[in-house]
C-alpha cells in the first residue's frame, strides 16, 4: 500500500535523568521496550521505540539521561547521546513539572544551541504540580537561548496530552517511507530486551545496594520444538559484594530477580520462558572499553 503523504522521521527524547522518557516512550509505543526504574541514569543505550500508523511511522531514539562523564562508559553514553541530536528530524527535550531547572539542564540546554532541527520542550509530570505553575516552569526555559518549535505539557505516566504532542510532531515530519513493518517497535535484537529486562528486575529489587555497574550478557536463547524458550544469561558486577547481594541469603534475591525477569520475557516471547541466571565478578569493567563492546554498548549500531 503506497501512500504518498506518509510522513516518517527520527525522533531523539533527550532530558536529565528520571524526568519520564522512558515512561512517555512507553505511553506512545504501548509496550515496554525502555528499562524504567526510579534509579536515576538507567537508560544506557539508545533503544528505538517504534510508532507506526496508516499515516506515519515515528522512529523515537530514547538517549540516556546526559550527564557529565566520569568513566569510559559516560564518555561513551554522552557521545551517543550527543551523535543522536545530530541524525534527527526532531528533538523532545523532556523536563519534569515537578523539578527546578538544574545544572543537567543547563548542560543540555548548551547542546541544544547547536541543534538545527525543531526542539519540543515536553513539559512532563503535570499531574504533580498545580496548572497556574506551568507558565514559571517553562519561562526557566525561554530564555532566549534555544529555540523552542512548541512546548507541550503531558503526563507520561497516565498518558494525559500525549496524543496531542504525537499530532504535533507528525505534523512537522517530511513525508518519507515507512523505516520498519507495523509489528516492529524495537530494531534491537530479542536479546538486547531481554538483557534489560533482567537488568531493571536488578535495579528494582535491589535499589540502593547495587550501583549502575551492572550488566547483562545474554549468552544463549534457544527455541525448543516443544514451544519452550531456554535463556541463560550472566548478570555482571564489579566487585564481590555485588555479587553476595544479587545471590541474596539462600539465593533467594536472584530466584526473585529470575522469576520476575523471566514472567516479563514470557510476555515478550508469548512461549514459556526457562531462565537461568548466573552472577559473574569482572573487577572495573566500565572501563573496559573493549568490553563494552562485548556487553552491547556499540556506538554505531544502526
Ligand atoms: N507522577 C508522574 N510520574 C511520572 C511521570 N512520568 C514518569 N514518572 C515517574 O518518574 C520516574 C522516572 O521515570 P523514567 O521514565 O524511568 O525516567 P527517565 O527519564 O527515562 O530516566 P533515565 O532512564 O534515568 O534517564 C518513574 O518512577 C516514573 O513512574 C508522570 O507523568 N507523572
Amino acid at each position: 500500500m503506497d501512500n504518498p503523504n506518509f510522513k516518517s522521521g527520527f525522533v531523539a527524547l533527550i532530558g536529565r535523568p528520571n524526568v519520564g522518557k522512558s515512561t512517555l516512550l512507553n505511553y506512545v509505543v504501548g509496550q515496554k521496550v525502555a528499562i524504567m526504574s526510579n534509579v536515576a541514569q538507567t537508560t544506557r543505550n539508545k533503544i528505538q521505540g517504534i510508532y507506526t500508523t496508516d499515516e506515519a511511522q515515528i522512529v523515537f531514539i530514547d538517549t540516556p539521561g546526559v550527564h557529565k562523564p566520569q568513566t569510559k562508559l559516560g564518555d561513551f553514553m554522552e557521545r551517543s547521546t550527543l551523535s543522536a541530536l545530530d541524525e534527527v528530524d526532531a528533538v523532545l527535550y523532556v523536563v519534569a513539572a515537578d523539578e527546578k531547572r538544574g545544572p543537567g539542564d543547563n548542560f543540555i540546554m548548551e547542546r541544544l544551541k547547536q541543534v538545527q532541527k525543531p526542539i519540543y520542550l515536553v513539559v512532563n509530570k503535570i499531574d504533580k504540580v498545580h496548572p497556574n505553575k506551568l507558565p514559571a516552569i517553562v519561562k526557566q526555559f525561554e530564555d532566549g537561548t534555544v529555540k523552542l518549535a512548541d512546548v507541550v505539557p503531558v503526563s507520561a505516566l497516565n498518558g494525559n496530552n500525549v496524543n496531542a504532542l504525537i499530532n504535533k510532531l507528525v505534523d512537522q515530519l517530511p513525508n518519507g517511507p515507512q523505516y520498519y513493518p507495523s509489528d516492529q517497535i524495537s530494531d534491537h535484537p530479542e536479546r538486547f530486551v531481554i538483557a534489560e529486562m533482567i537488568r531493571e528486575k536488578v535495579f528494582m529489587l535491589t535499589r540502593q545496594e547495587v550501583p549502575h555497574s551492572v550488566a547483562v550478557d545474554v549468552m544463549s536463547v534457544k527455541r525448543q520444538d516443544d514451544e519452550t524458550v531456554h535463556i541463560n544469561a550472566n548478570i555482571i558486577v564489579e566487585r564481590p559484594g555485588q555479587k553476595g547481594i544479587i545471590i541474596g541469603k539462600k539465593g533467594q534475591m536472584l530466584k526473585q530477580i529470575g522469576t520476575m525477569a523471566r514472567k516479563d520475557i514470557e510476555h515478550l516471547l508469548g512461549d514459556r520462558v526457562y531462565l537461568q541466571l548466573w552472577v559473574k565478578v569482572v573487577p572495573g569493567w566500565r572501563d573496559k572499553s573493549a568490553m563494552l563492546k562485548d556487553y552491547g554498548y556499540r556506538s554505531n549500531d544502526y
